[in-house]
């Protein structure tokens, strides 16, 4: 891997996080390449990884690998710039069969889905890998190493990808939520912010340290905090008056539609 040379297409907030994992992991800068639309994010880019931003056309001619990093919407028209490569092409946008870029790359491409999340930041992303037709399982072992700076990795059959973006590419996003609404709620109980914060943090991170750790049924732990007769079953009883599973069926439905909305436009 560290002989190949990627090319980061569209190095945004994703992209940037796989480009600066490559470099944590130990990959030769002189073998990292990224591509940016507007001139001030290239010239973030080359100052602070130091490595070359260049065009998508130059990028697919001088990389093995090109992970794309653009939006789905802007998928397209990279592809017109890229050209007719037989590179692998390793695609992070969300909706996006393998099949799109199939049809617009030369036949026999090799092209891998990945879901990663954000959490990517500070090393705790799950990214869920998927090969395409052409995709070998030595494609497939690229794309692990590619994103296991990351965090960790998992491989899924391709159609359970719109799944995987309605749970863990948007999750981070609900579980902010959930902390803001509870940060809302101790203010309101009278807490001072910046207590609440912290408290609902800790609570946060805690809670997921051992829901890792543990091995536990998240139904299990929860039980351990529900004493008879206490105030976590009053809590619960209310979020359930509330709809609160139901809110999340329909919530995740909701991002696995999108996904397939964005694949059909
Ligand atoms: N954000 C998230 O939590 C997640 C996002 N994804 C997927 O990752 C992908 C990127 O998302 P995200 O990083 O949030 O988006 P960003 O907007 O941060 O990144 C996209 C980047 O692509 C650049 N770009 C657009 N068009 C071109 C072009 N023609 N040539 C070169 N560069 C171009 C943009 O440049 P400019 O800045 O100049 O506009 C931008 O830097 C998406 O497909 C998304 O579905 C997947 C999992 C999680
Ligand atoms: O909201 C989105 O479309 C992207 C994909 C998963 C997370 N963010």
């Amino acid at each position: 891997m560290s002989e190949k040379t990627v090319a980061v297409i569209g190095a945004g907030k994703m992209g940037e996080l796989v480009l600066a994992g490559l470099l944590r992991s130990g990959h030769p800068a002189e073998r990292v390449l990224a591509t940016a639309r507007r001139p001030e994010r290239a010239a973030e880019l080359a100052d602070r990884y130091g490595v070359a931003v260049v065009s998508n056309a130059e990028a697919a001619a001088r990389a093995d690998i090109l992970a794309i990093g653009v939006k789905p919407q802007d998928a397209g028209k990279v592809l017109d710039e890229i050209g007719a490569t037989r590179k692998l092409v390793v695609s992070l946008c969300a909706g996006l069969p393998t099949t799109f870029f199939a049809a617009r790359l030369p036949e026999g491409t090799p092209v891998i889905r990945v879901m990663t999340n954000t959490p990517a930041l500070v090393g705790h992303a799950i990214s869920a890998i998927s090969p395409g037709a052409h995709a070998t399982g030595e494609h497939v072992a690229i794309a692990e190493e590619l994103f296991k700076p990351l965090g960790a990795t998992v491989r899924v059959p391709e159609y359970q990808q719109d799944a995987v973006t309605a749970v863990s590419g948007s999750g981070p996003a609900y579980f902010y939520l959930m902390v803001e609404a509870m940060i809302e709620a101790g203010v309101l109980l009278g807490l001072p912010r910046q207590v609440a914060h912290e408290l609902v943090v800790q609570t946060a991170v805690g809670s997921a340290v051992m829901l890792r750790d543990s091995g536990e049924h998240p139904a299990k732990l929860r039980e351990a905090v529900t004493s008879p007769a206490g105030t976590t079953g009053a809590a619960l009883h209310a979020l359930e008056k509330h709809g609160i599973r139901a809110a999340f069926l329909d919530a995740l439905t909701a991002a696995r539609d999108r996904a397939q909305q964005i694949a059909a436009s």
